[in-house]
């Protein structure tokens, strides 16, 4: 497969929580496409349905989560496609941990503490390849463990005697065992301190590259995207509002909101930049407003934004497919329209 082909396709994919007029639309037609062997970021403010896509991408999205509607299409080792939504159970498991495996959120808690990390490592591959032996199951735990920069003598090692980082490098280690096609994110890194949490992001980014899967980045932190993010999609009130690539994103935001979190955040490199933060709040779920979403809290809101919604539309086009998408009525304009006046003031 060469770098741009596409591994999993999320068409359309709509969630609720609950039902009839208390229900909570977490996630409103999402498209996003992953490719072989990149990094897709995706960001945005706590509550705007990051974890939830991971969740029912997976098939993992527990109740009251209800998907209404979508597709999500995997593109299976032996090249066929899959859709993970409509699979049977035994479909599922096949694909599940062995081409997709997932890292969630206070992922490093879920170690169980009364068994080593060696034991844990070897359990899974065991349950996943029954004919592996016992030697071989733990040459291959050592050799995950090395893969996150963790010696072999921590095999006998519990939970507890590891600092944070290293039990979340053993969850990407876990992560890492059945060779996955794809690995899901959900802030793999965010109890971490700055430090490690740097030392985590490289090594995620070498192992993408030397073992050749593809990953989504599930991160609040856009500025932490750009460092790592081949793209980046940005995610707010249970939509993208823009997919980019990150150097796009970075130098070029389309989406004032894009524009808000960027300021929102230190950068990592670079000149200290002023942070704007973003005034008010996401919307409620349940009573959207009308019009974009975000037009109550835009600075460049006009008066269509307040009546009508905004499509997530392509603004360049690759050999199949958009490459560049925003959900703005001012996002064809070029350079972006994003006035001197507002740039000085969110301080870039
Ligand atoms: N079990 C639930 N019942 C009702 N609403 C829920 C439930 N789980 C999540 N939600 C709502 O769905 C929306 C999306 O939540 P989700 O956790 O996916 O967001 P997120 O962007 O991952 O946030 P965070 O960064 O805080 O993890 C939120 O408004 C949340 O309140």
């Amino acid at each position: 497969m060469n770098e741009a082909t596409p591994v999993l396709r999320i068409d359309k994919l709509s969630v609720d929580y609950g039902y009839d007029s208390r229900a909570v639309h977490a996630l409103r037609e999402v498209s996003l496409t992953l490719h072989s062997g990149e990094v897709l970021g995706l960001a945005g403010e706590s509550g705007c349905g990051k974890s939830t896509l991971a969740y029912a991408a997976t098939r993992l999205l527990p109740p009251p989560g209800l998907i209404t509607g979508g597709r999500v299409l995997f593109s299976t080792a032996d090249g066929g496609t899959l859709d993970l939504l409509g699979a049977s159970d035994d479909e599922l498991r096949a694909v599940r941990w062995e081409e997709i495996a997932i890292v969630f959120q206070g992922a490093m808690n879920s170690l169980n503490p009364v068994y080593r990390i060696g034991k844990q490592l070897t359990d899974v591959i065991a349950a996943h390849r029954p004919k592996t032996g016992r030697a071989a199951a733990r040459d291959r735990a050592v050799e995950l463990l090395d893969h996150v920069g963790i010696s072999a003598d921590r095999l006998r090692a519990y939970p507890h005697e590891l600092s944070g980082g290293m039990r979340q490098r053993v969850m990407i280690a876990m992560a890492l065992a059945l060779e996955p096609r794809v690995i899901i994110m959900d802030e793999p890194t965010t109890a971490l301190d700055v430090v490690v949490q740097r030392q985590i992001l490289e090594q995620i980014t070498e192992l993408k590259t030397r073992l050749g899967f593809a990953v989504i980045f599930i991160t609040h932190d856009v500025s932490l995207l750009i460092e790592i993010a081949d793209r980046i999609a940005i995610m707010y009130a249970g939509q993208i509002i823009e997919d980019a690539t990150a150097a796009e994103v970075y130098h070029a935001p389309r989406h004032p909101y894009t524009s808000g979190l960027l300021h929102s955040f230190p950068p990592l490199h670079g000149p200290k930049r002023l942070l704007g933060g973003i005034p008010g709040s996401p919307p409620d779920l349940q009573a959207l407003p009308s019009g974009c979403a975000f037009q109550p809290r835009c600075q460049l809101a006009f008066d269509r934004c307040g009546t009508d919604r905004p499509a997530l539309s392509a603004t360049a086009f690759g050999p199949d497919e958009p490459l560049r998408r925003v959900a703005c009525f001012h996002h064809d304009a070029d350079p972006p329209l994003i006035p001197d006046t507002l740039s000085a003031r969110l301080g870039s």
